[in-house]
């Protein structure tokens, strides 16, 4: 594992959309994860600035999403759908029809995993899946629980995921209750992983998913076994790491 430590959130985003640029550079046909929440927000932000001063391009990149909340229509302002329009594909020269989220509408929501699952492994899977880090240790939408769940999945949220994601809404009762959300299977079947993480209140769940036991009580502990993993964080993110003696790329 390659872990990088920046010194704010603007560092860790530029850092995150440098290895993000590569890949596409590299193999302008990829397939890229990628991850909602206030994290990624400043990388695709750089990504954006990027492509459009002509550095890259979007137009051949696949993309999938990890999940999505579940009874959400595209158009709501909070749906993961609308947050990827706004902050990213609204802004790159993406091909829509290659750009995919899981249905928080579907009427059969286990179907629509069934079809998002087999989505991705007809893809290939990710070349590159970008990963944020829930304060509990959950990625994507797996919360922890006794055991990996393998396969695209509807999960009940966490209370404290769903408290975390309150401020977003006009109230907690407003959060939905569950989610779409990529299962362990597809996420460690990217080839390279890439998580980032920002600011004090990460550093335990940064320190539980790399220093701790590999369990599903973490999920985000699974990472330990994947073989090429990078992590980009701040120093308050990473200070629990540095703290234990973990060494870092400054
Ligand atoms: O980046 P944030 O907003 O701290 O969120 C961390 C994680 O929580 C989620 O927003 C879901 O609660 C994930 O999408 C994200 O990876």
């Amino acid at each position: 594992m390659r872990i990088y430590q920046e010194s704010d959130y603007e560092a860790m985003s530029r850092r995150a959309a440098n290895l993000i640029s590569a890949e596409v550079i590299r193999n302008p046909a990829c397939v890229l994860g990628l991850a909602t929440g206030s994290t990624p927000v400043g990388t695709y932000k750089q990504l954006a600035v990027w492509s459009q001063k002509g550095d890259f391009s979007f137009k051949e990149v696949t993309t999938v999403n990890l999940d999505e909340y579940k009874g959400l229509a595209p158009t709501h302002d909070q749906s993961y759908r609308y947050f990827m329009q706004a902050n990213f594909f609204d802004h790159i020269d993406i091909d829509a029809a290659k750009t995919h989220i899981p249905d928080g509408l579907a009427a059969d929501p286990g179907a629509e995993c069934a079809r998002y699952d087999e989505l991705i492994r007809s893809l290939g899977y990710a070349d590159l899946q970008l990963l944020g880090l829930g304060h509990n240790g959950h990625i994507g939408f797996n919360e922890p629980c006794d055991n990996f769940v393998k396969a695209t999945h509807v999960i009940d949220l966490a209370e404290s995921t769903i408290a975390a994601n309150a401020r977003f809404f006009s109230s907690a009762d407003d959060v939905p209750r569950q989610a779409l959300t990529m299962g362990i299977g597809c996420i460690m079947a990217a080839r390279r992983v890439l998580l980032i993480a920002s600011g004090a209140d990460k550093a335990d769940a940064v320190y539980n998913a790399f220093c701790g036991p590999i369990t599903p009580f973490c999920p985000a502990s699974i990472l330990q076994l994947h073989n090429d993993m990078v992590l980009v964080g701040d120093k308050a993110a990473l200070s629990k790491l540095v703290a234990a003696g973990v060494p870092v790329y400054e």
